[in-house]
């Protein structure tokens, strides 16, 4: 039997061998079939091939039961193309094909060896007449139900439909089962041979336990310097200082897309060359990346979990989670990426409390819209818990990784021989763990608010009680017709009117405070620090926050989990250092402020980047209004408007460019006065909102109306920027050295028309612009963490002091409050930002791109971006300086390189010392 399925195998699929023992033992069970099977193999294993052989040698047709019609085509094209004949029955199917399909399935001798088909489909009345008379002509030789996890409620991705594939087994008593799944937790794995219905199934299950892999877990806010301990981790490794070739390669996980791009770069920085990938980048440049990857041209792939699906290498000498998994299970078949080749490999977790408090957060954010969605509450939703209370568990816990693993997945414990951190060395996870709790005894004000729980999580979490922490929590009160918005506000007015008895003082003192829910994400959160200041009040205010960093982040990344963490740093900081609740208050108030300065700030620069590419405006799916949707709507209603007057102004021919930049001046006094009151009508809401919690619906509409208002007041913004950066281009040129300004020598006046009309008539400049575009684009959706917290510490404008007089409102042109409105005194600098970076890098380096100094564009794109980051990631320099080292670097770059082949080129390219590079430029 051995050889001729062997034969089989190459000439069916090309293979020379079974992919292992246990594929080729699968493959001859199925064969016999005279029993079910039930086979629990990791991802990339092989388990397709284990139905799909047995298919190809028994006569008649084996029904294959996949969750989702993207995977059975892949399957469906790759039987094909070893001319094997699949096909599959869906809803998307032309009636044609279905017509015949359904002829050959009917005919006496079927030419099918494999239909694949969902669940849905195969529960549909309309396939019952085909299915009984296949079985009832005996023609079903198999039937196959992959990702067979998905029938379970404990398993993540639990589909209902796959429910009642009982039936269909039950009604097919002569046809031999296979269930498939790749790795899962023992009770996935009972849930599936119950309900499946599979007769005392022979099972295949990989032993969980891997000795080729080194586990172990690092505490990453212990680490002085994470980004250089993990490139430490990486040089060794992939042996980068023995110089062997041929080291392998690495996969380093990140959550989102910005930590995708930082770390990458970070990386880089330290000399590996890294890239990042994630579902942000195009879909030709997401291959790309994984290309280089796979043929081992880049070493490191910086990725969300959107990699490594169908990702088969053998030589991945690690896998580092920068950021907790979502649960064990993920991180098992993430981790187990590793060492394919069954040689020595690392895995490595850098574990962090904040991480544990936002994922938990947005884990039960998750199960509780699920819940109200439906209306009650499933033992599926736990699911998600437990499986990340597990991850917890794994990393917080002393003992052996392995075993932790291996117990979760229902497996005997392994003898680990030191193949993990606490096995190697237990004192040393001792400590750091004790580190860990020290750190956070520090943080924590009262340790009798803090969780019991041995791992951070209270048993009785989960569970509901009294206060209602858990899932009974979700269904309280019929909260299905209840929504967000409502019960924030019922929140609210409970406060509301908490804190107005304490301020008629008939609250008594000793009122018990109100420990914060589990899934609270407020850092020092049962901190009493400050006195009458709630949790709740805290909560409102940290929300107040996201709302308005999300209007600088966009709609794409929304309450991401970027813009909470951020959100809870500043709220961290203000709680640190507010002495009473209502300094705590006007503090938040000033940052909220603040941010949606920058927001206006960034849109009208945004706004203006759309408008010179020709761009339509993008859709925003967001369900509060900010300042940036009403500032967004208000350019739209007076574009037209805006377009005259501009184009009124830079048509111009008679006006010289004094009295142009007067002009400007001019508008520039209404705008900003437009964008202060915009800021001031926002500042309002929000303080309302502050002070009368309870009114927090009727607040929003208010504040929603006067930002309109305000907005609408705003007409002139876009053009004064329009302007604004006219000047500001002719200033830049001016200051241009000698060896740049032979690709920039246009006249003020070419300038001041290319900046408005360049796109539609030079096909190069559109290039250039595009090409800042992408940069932003991969950059600005992943601006770092650091590059928003620039952004945050930004003040707003100084108030400025207004006549009296309400005639002269509108100020003729006075130099000197001009001035002071454009760069108020005594601010350094406003920091430059990535995209500002981005901007200058692209257009500085745009005239070498044309001059045939990249080998390709995409390398010319990389470098870009490279030399963004590292322009932008001084805190203090101005644009100026920025600009200055810009040309530096790039002249430094060319002196040494010739034409740029390859990334390799700029490994070694470094900032210059940053008050040397002003000089040399002077
Ligand atoms: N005997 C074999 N020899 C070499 N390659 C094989 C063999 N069997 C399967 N493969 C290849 O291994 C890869 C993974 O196979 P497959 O997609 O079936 O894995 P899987 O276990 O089903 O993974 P998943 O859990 O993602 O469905 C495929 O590229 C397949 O062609
Ligand atoms: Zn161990």
């Amino acid at each position: 039997m051995t050889t001729s399925l062997k034969q089989a195998l190459k000439t069916h699929f090309g293979f020379d061998s079974f992919k292992s023992k246990l594929q080729e033992d699968v493959v001859k069970a199925v064969v016999r079939g005279d029993r079910d099977v039930f086979v629990c193999m990791p991802t990339g294993a092989g388990k397709s091939l284990c139905y799909q052989l047995p298919a190809v040698l028994a006569e008649g047709i084996t029904l294959v039961i996949s969750p989702l019609i993207a995977l059975i085509r892949d399957q469906v094209d790759h039987l094909r193309d070893h001319n094997i004949p699949a096909c599959s029955i869906n809803s998307k199917l032309p009636a044609v094909e279905r017509r015949l399909i359904l002829a050959d399935l009917g005919s006496s001798s079927p030419k099918l060896k494999l239909l694949y088909i969902t669940p849905e489909m195969v529960a549909s009345p309309s396939f019952q007449p085909c299915l009984t008379d296949l079985c009832s002509r005996s023609l079903l030789s198999h039937l196959a139900v992959d990702e067979a996890h998905c029938v379970s409620q404990w398993g993540h991705d639990f589909r209902p439909d796959y429910l009642k594939l009982g039936e269909l087994r039950a009604r097919l008593p002569g046809v031999p089962c296979l269930a498939l799944t790749a790795t899962a937790p023992k009770n996935v794995q009972e849930d599936i041979i119950q309900s499946l219905k599979l007769r005392l199934p022979l099972s295949f299950i990989t032993p969980v336990f891997r000795n080729n892999l080194h586990y172990d877990v690092i505490f990453r806010e212990l680490l002085p310097n994470p980004y250089v301990h993990l490139h430490a981790f990486i040089k060794k490794a992939l042996m980068l200082d023995s110089g062997s070739n041929g080291q392998g390669c690495g996969i380093v996980y990140c959550r989102t897309r910005e930590g995708c791009e930082t770390v990458a770069y970070q990386l880089t920085k330290l000399g590996i060359l890294s890239k990042a990938y994630h579902a942000g980048l195009k879909a030709g440049d997401r291959t790309e990346v994984q290309n280089e990857w796979m043929q081992g041209r880049v070493l490191v792939i910086v990725a969300t979990i959107s990699f490594g699906m169908g990702v088969d290498k053998a030589n991945v000498r690690f896998v580092a989670h920068w950021n907790l998994a979502k649960s064990l299970t993920s991180y098992y078949q993430e981790s187990g990426r590793a060492g394919r080749d069954g040689l020595p490999s690392s895995c490595r977790t850098y574990y962090s409390a904040k991480d544990k408090a936002q994922i938990n957060f947005f884990i039960c954010q998750d199960v509780n819209r699920r819940q109200r969605k439906r209306g009650s509450a499933k033992e599926s939703d736990k699911a998600a818990i437990t499986d990340f209370e597990a991850m917890v568990s794994f990393c917080e816990r002393e003992g052996c990784r392995h075993a932790t693993i291996s117990k979760f997945f229902g497996d005997k414990t392994p003898n680990c021989a030191g193949a993990c951190d606490f096995c190697s060395n237990p004192k040393v996870v001792q400590a750091q763990l004790a580190r860990a709790a020290a750190l956070r005894t520090n943080t924590l004000a009262a340790p009798s608010n803090t969780p019991k729980g041995p791992f951070g999580f209270q048993a009785d979490l989960y569970e509901g009680g009294k206060k209602g922490y858990g899932f009974e929590r979700y269904d309280e009160g019929g909260e299905g017709n209840e929504d967000d918005g409502t019960k924030r506000k019922k929140e609210f007015s409970d406060l509301f009117k908490k804190q107005m008895k304490l301020r008629k003082g008939s609250d008594s003192q000793g009122e018990d405070f109100i420990p914060p829910d589990a899934d609270c994400p407020l850092r020092e959160a049962s901190s009493q620090k400050i006195p009458k200041l709630t949790v709740k009040a805290r909560e409102h205010c940290l929300q107040l926050l996201q709302e308005s960093l999300y209007g600088q982040q966009g709609a794409e990344d929304a309450f991401n989990y970027d813009s909470l963490s951020l959100a809870v740093d500043i709220e961290h900081e203000v709680f640190k250092n507010s002495k009473s609740s209502n300094l705590y208050k006007a503090a938040v108030l000033k940052k909220v402020t603040a941010n949606f300065y920058v927001c206006l700030q960034q849109q009208r620069a945004s706004y203006l980047k759309r408008k010179r590419i020709g761009a339509g405006q993008r859709g925003s799916s967001n369900p509060f209004i900010t300042a940036k949707d009403l500032l967004k709507s208000s350019m739209l209603d007076t574009e037209s408007n805006k377009e005259k007057e501009s184009g009124r102004f830079f048509n111009d021919s008679s006006g010289d460019m004094k009295a142009k930049r007067e002009r400007l001046k001019e508008t520039n006094m209404d705008t900003s006065s437009a964008a202060s009151s915009s800021i001031k009508a926002r500042a309002k809401a929000v303080s309302a909102s502050l002070d009368n919690p309870t009114k927090g619906g009727k607040a929003m509409s208010k504040k929603q109306q006067k930002l309109a208002e305000a907005a609408k007041s705003s007409r002139n913004i876009s053009q004064y920027f329009t302007k604004k950066q006219t000047t500001e281009k002719i200033q830049e040129d001016a200051d241009m050295p000698e060896e740049l300004d032979a690709t920039f020598s246009h006249t003020p006046s070419e300038i001041a028309q290319e900046n408005i009309s360049r796109e539609q008539h030079s096909p190069a400049s559109v290039e250039a612009v595009e090409s800042s575009q992408d940069v932003i684009q991969a950059e600005s959706k992943t601006a770092g963490t650091d590059d928003i917290k620039e952004k945050r510490d930004l003040s707003p404008p100084a108030k400025r002091s207004r006549p009296t007089d309400g005639h002269s409102r509108r100020v003729t042109f006075n130099p000197s409050v001009q001035e002071r409105a454009l760069h108020p005194v005594n601010v350094p600098p406003k920091p430059v930002m990535l995209k500002e970076a981005a901007d200058i890098v692209v257009r500085y380096l745009d005239p070498f791109y044309k001059q045939g100094k990249f080998a390709t564009k995409e390398l010319f794109k990389s470098f870009a971006r490279y030399l963004s980051h590292l322009l932008a990631e001084g805190r203090s320099r101005g644009k100026s300086q920025v600009k200055a080292e810009a040309k530096a670097l790039i002249k430094k770059f060319f002196s040494s390189v010739q034409r740029c082949e390859s990334e390799a080129d700029w490994k070694h390219l470094k900032r210059p010392h940053s008050r040397k590079t002003t000089e040399k430029n002077k």
